[in-house]
């Protein structure tokens, strides 16, 4: 395990209490404002000391609290990209890079990576907003941290610089191992770049799971949001038809996909949301809608609201699907029902094929 941590830390009407084991992966933590996110990095940095428990890192004690250890920042190999890169101004990109350490060739290997080795002898007032925060995560990086912990490093910028700079983060995982941290309240970006997501609200873990189980857990729905929440299946490519859809083969079913640009027999990982999902008893005859999964429900959600979410597997594959309780009466659905899922889209999962 890569960090520990349990601590309870409280202001004025706010208590955060922390109980988690790090994956060695890109964990997210998601939460709403005010949630202690921000708290809880401060806590892992050193910037914060809680009023109790203890947060260790591979061998080291960073903090505990009966024994009043508290190990000061520079001692604790943890490196940090804020909201805004913080880059100094007076000091090219390469001054930058290498403020907190770092050898020429670690500087080549992470600023290829990086895509910024022809900006070396920039100043950052020069630089775009995403290469600045490309320089701050290699900056980071080069300091020698075995821990990255993101506050929102993607909040400041628009959209076009979020999609440039979201596949630099798996990059820099892949390349020096290093476990992440990633706060953010952005649900694409997390399902685009995480292993693992800890979902916080009012100062508490709510959950701690791989992301793809997380975002499938009907329980969940209720913090995820109703456009967040959904399923994931993995596909694989069979054949291009003439008409332009694409087939691909599912555990027990195949589907039809709009022209999908990859190469037969490429895995591909497709997301189904909530809402896009419909229910039938019987095999759907002349629907607009292609795709018709034979199901079996697992599992009935019922919320506090009008609405249901029933969780259904076909083969290996499961999807989740929304639907109304008067729905659920009149279908007489319950666990072990056999009926199809109709889904009205799927999306690529970004980055995750
Ligand atoms: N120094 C402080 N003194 C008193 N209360 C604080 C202090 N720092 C944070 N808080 C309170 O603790 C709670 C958690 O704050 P925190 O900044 O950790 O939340 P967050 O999840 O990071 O929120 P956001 O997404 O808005 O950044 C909030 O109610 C905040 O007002």
């Amino acid at each position: 395990m890569s960090l520990t941590c349990d601590i309870v830390h409280g202001y004025d009407d706010f208590r955060l209490t922390a109980q988690f084991q790090l994956g060695r992966g890109i964990t997210a933590v998601f939460g709403p404002s005010g949630a202690g996110k921000t708290t809880l990095l401060n806590a892992i940095s050193g910037t914060l000391q809680p009023d109790q428990g203890t947060i260790s890192f591979q061998q080291s004690t960073l903090f505990d609290a009966a024994s009043k250890t508290h190990l000061p920042l520079h001692k604790r190999r943890i490196g940090r990209v804020f909201q805004k890169a913080m880059l100094f101004p007076h000091l090219s990109v390469r001054q930058n890079l290498t403020y907190g350490g770092g050898s020429p060739e670690a500087v080549a290997r992470i600023t290829g990576v990086l895509g910024i080795s022809h900006l070396l002898d920039r100043r950052p007032a020069t630089l775009s907003g995403g290469e600045q925060q490309r320089v701050a995560i290699g900056r980071a990086v080069l300091a020698g941290s075995e821990l990255l912990l993101m506050d929102e490093p993607l909040s400041s910028l628009d959209m076009a610089r979020k999609a440039e700079i979201l596949p630099y983060f798996r990059k820099i995982h892949l390349e020096t191992q290093v476990p992440i941290l990633y706060v953010s309240h952005d649900l694409e970006e997390i399902k685009q770049l995480a292993d693992d997501l800890i979902i916080l609200e009012a100062g508490q873990v709510l959950h701690h799971g791989p992301i793809f189980d997380s975002f499938q857990n009907a329980e969940l729905v209720r913090l995820l949001g109703h456009s967040g929440a959904g399923s994931f299946v993995t596909a694989r490519l069979m054949c291009h038809h003439p008409d332009g859809l694409s087939e691909l083969q599912l555990s027990q079913t195949t589907i039809l996909l709009p022209q999908v640009d990859a190469p037969l027999g490429t895995s591909i990982r497709l997301q189904i949301n909530l809402s896009d999902v419909i229910l039938s008893l019987e095999a759907p005859q002349m629907l607009s809608a292609l795709n018709a999964m034979p199901v079996e429900v697992t599992n009935i959600h019922l919320g506090t609201g009008p609405g249901a979410i029933v969780t259904l597997r076909s083969g290996a594959d499961v999807v989740l699907a929304r639907i109304t309780k008067r729905s659920l009466a009149a279908m007489g659905l319950v666990v072990g029902t056999k009926c199809y899922a109709v889904v009205k889209s799927m999306a690529i999962a970004p980055g995750r094929s």
